[in-house]
C-alpha cells in the first residue's frame, strides 16, 4: 500500500506539494482543512500530513514528527488573524466566532488572551453564518488560512495577527503546523517514509528556490496578485530548527498551564537511520 498523505487546502502548503509528484511521490494525496486532516490522522485514515501542532500535542504518543519541516512565522503570518475592534483585554468573556478549521490557532488565541492580556474566560463558537459576515458587522472573529488572508487584505484596521502577538509576547517564532506521522507507519514502513522525507525536502527546496515561478505556476486566486503570494510565502518559515522548537515548547507549556492540554508532550522525530 502506498502512503496516504494529507494536504492542507491553503496557499501556505503549496511550497511543500507543488513539486512533490515530480520528485517521485506516487501515493495518495487527500485534501482538507486542518481540523479535518487532524481527525483523519487521529483515526488512521491518512498516514501523515502537515497539520496542527496542537494535534501533535494532544495525541503525541501516537505520532512522530518529520524533522526540519513546519509552517511557522517569526512575527506576522498574515493568515491567522483575529478581527476585532476591541482592545485584547476587553475580549474577556466575549464570544469569538471561529470557522472550525483550526486547532492550533484557536488554542493560541486562548493562551495569548489569558496569559498576556488578562482575560479569564475565552469563548470560541462556530456560528451559523459565514464568519466574513460577522467581520463586516464589526464582530470578533478568528480566521485562518486563505479566508483570513483574503479578509485581512480587504480590511483597513481592527485586525490582530496572532503570529505577531506571539512574537511580541515571547520573542519566539510560532509553529502553526508540523509534519505529523502516525507512529505505527514509521515503525512498519520506515523505508517508504524515509523516501517520502527526501522527496518532500527536495520538493520544498525547489519551490523555495524560485517562489516567483511557483506563484506563476499555481492558480492564484483573483483577490491576490502573484507578488502578494510570493510576499506571503516569504514571511513564512517552513523550517523546524532550534528557535522553532523553543517556540513550540513554550506554546505547549502554556497550553498545559491553561488546562488546554492534559500534559506537556514529548517531542519525538522520525529518524531514517
Ligand atoms: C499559518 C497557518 O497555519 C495553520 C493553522 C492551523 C491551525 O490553526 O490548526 C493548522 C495548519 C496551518 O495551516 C494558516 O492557516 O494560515
Amino acid at each position: 500500500m502506498s502512503l496516504r498523505v494529507g494536504h492542507i487546502c491553503y496557499l501556505n502548503s503549496i511550497p511543500f506539494f507543488h513539486h512533490l509528484r515530480r520528485q517521485g511521490f506516487a501515493g495518495e494525496i487527500v485534501s482538507g482543512v486542518p481540523a479535518h486532516l487532524n481527525a483523519m490522522l487521529a483515526r488512521g485514515e491518512i498516514d501523515l500530513c502537515p497539520s496542527s501542532s496542537f494535534e501533535y500535542a494532544r495525541n503525541w504518543r501516537d505520532y512522530l514528527l518529520l524533522p526540519e519541516q513546519s509552517i511557522s512565522s517569526f512575527g506576522p503570518v498574515r493568515s491567522v488573524l483575529l478581527f476585532s475592534r476591541k482592545k485584547l483585554s476587553e475580549l474577556d468573556g466575549q464570544v469569538i466566532a471561529v470557522t472550525g478549521e483550526s486547532a492550533t490557532s484557536i488554542n493560541l488565541l486562548k493562551v495569548l488572551l489569558r496569559e498576556f492580556h488578562g482575560c479569564r474566560e475565552v469563548c470560541c463558537r462556530v456560528p451559523d453564518e459565514p464568519v466574513e459576515a460577522i467581520v463586516e458587522r464589526g464582530g470578533d472573529v478568528l480566521m485562518i488560512g486563505d479566508r483570513a488572508l483574503k479578509a485581512g487584505l480587504a480590511t483597513d484596521g481592527g485586525v490582530y495577527d496572532l503570529g505577531q502577538l506571539w512574537w511580541e509576547a515571547t520573542g519566539l517564532p510560532f509553529v502553526f503546523a508540523l509534519w505529523i506521522v502516525r507512529r505505527e507507519v514509521a515503525e512498519e514502513r520506515p523505508g517508504e517514509l524515509a523516501a517520502f522525507n527526501c522527496q518532500l525536502a527536495a520538493a520544498r527546496t525547489s519551490a523555495e528556490g524560485d517562489l516567483h515561478s511557483l506563484a506563476s505556476e499555481v492558480a492564484c486566486p483573483d483577490w491576490l496578485t502573484e507578488e502578494e503570494l510570493v510576499a506571503y510565502w516569504q514571511r513564512m518559515s517552513f523550517d523546524l530548527a532550534g528557535d522553532h522548537l523553543r517556540g513550540l515548547e513554550r506554546y505547549f507549556s502554556l497550553c498545559h498551564r491553561h488546562g488546554l492540554l492534559a500534559e506537556e508532550p514529548g517531542i519525538a522525530f522520525f529518524s531514517a537511520a
